[in-house]
């Protein structure tokens, strides 16, 4: 059988359907690499928070699903909606490596929190840029569109001093050479589903398909982790565009869920953890959604709704 996979064309995007590929041929599966061009590549001179319609990054893709032109796409799990359009679903996740941010410089000397010059730090995530504020004022972010290679010759070419960016695209791309700082998960809580890939497939794709694919590409503890942190993210009704974060987490033989939100000046974070059975990763995250919600959250995300 062969299996035909849809991606972004970015060098982050192939790599990850590569390993994805890998995963198949593996389990004896043959694969074909399609690429496919996405709003969200074609437009860069706009932050991804402004475009705002969920889903820049897979649009294109999944009209492709649904044509059966590809039976599966690959996707940063991060850049997934909680919702997906009707007849959409996640299928697999791939294991999951560190969810940390880290900066990265091409200054050598750069010692980011000693130093008392000014630092500019390149980021266009809403989480990342608030919780620099909220933790480091000194810092100044710029906007940073663009694939990873874009930001880096931006970054030489002088728009930054740093780059701040999920420890799991810089480790695939091979540019850990240029880590200045790991950020913990505990301080830097990551965004839903970073550093897993995400397995997205339409409702027609067979049965013996599905199988073949979660068989080879699946990781059970990754899955119910995202299954936990994207509840979360649905009782928040946001995609990756708003200052939320979550981390599952296991701890012993429970589930254990960090989850909050902060408002884009970095003032008001809430910040919560909650555990369960893992067999109760849904509830888990509804319920510190909900939680969240009341404790200031709904406050929060009303606020940014009516940021002009
Ligand atoms: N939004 C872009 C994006 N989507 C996934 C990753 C990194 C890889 C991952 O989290 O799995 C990145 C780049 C970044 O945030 O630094």
């Amino acid at each position: 059988m062969k299996i035909r996979i849809g991606t972004r064309g970015s060098k982050l995007a192939l790599w990850q359907a590569n390993h994805v590929a890998s995963l198949l041929e593996e389990n004896g599966v043959e694969t074909e690499i399609v690429t496919i061009s996405t709003k969200g590549d074609k437009i860069l001179n706009v932050s991804i928070a402004k475009i705002g319609s969920k889903g820049v990054f897979t649009e294109e893709i999944e009209t492709a699903l649904a044509g059966g032109e590809i039976d599966i796409a690959v996707h940063s799990a991060k850049d997934m909606p909680s919702t997906l359009p009707p007849g959409f679903t996640l299928i697999a996740f791939t294991k999951r490596e560190r969810p940390n941010d880290v900066l990265i410089s091409h200054l050598p000397e750069l010692d980011w929190e000693k130093s008392q010059d000014e630092i500019i730090v390149g980021t266009s995530s809403t989480r990342r840029k608030a919780l620099l504020k909220h933790y480091y004022p000194h810092v100044k972010t710029v906007e940073m569109r663009g694939n990873l290679q874009t930001r880096i010759k931006k970054m030489q070419h002088g728009d930054c001093h740093a780059l701040l960016l999920a420890y799991a695209g810089v480790n695939r791309m091979g540019y850990n050479h240029m880590m200045a700082h790991q950020f913990s998960s505990e301080q830097f809580v990551p965004a839903v589903g970073q550093g897993s890939i995400a397995i997205e497939i339409h409702q027609q794709l067979p049965e013996d398909k599905v199988d073949l694919v979660r068989k080879a590409v699946n990781d059970r503890t990754t899955e119910i982790l995202l299954k936990a942190e994207r509840s979360y993210l649905e009782r928040l009704q946001g995609g990756c565009s708003i200052p939320a974060f979550a981390l599952a987490e296991l701890e012993a033989d429970q589930l254990q869920l960090t989850a909050g939100i902060i408002s884009l000046d970095g003032q008001k974070m809430i910040k919560l953890q909650q555990s369960d059975k893992l067999e109760n990763a849904l509830t888990l995250g509804a319920r510190l959604g909900d939680t969240i919600l009341s404790r200031g959250g709904a406050a929060i995300l009303k606020e940014i709704k009516e940021k002009p």
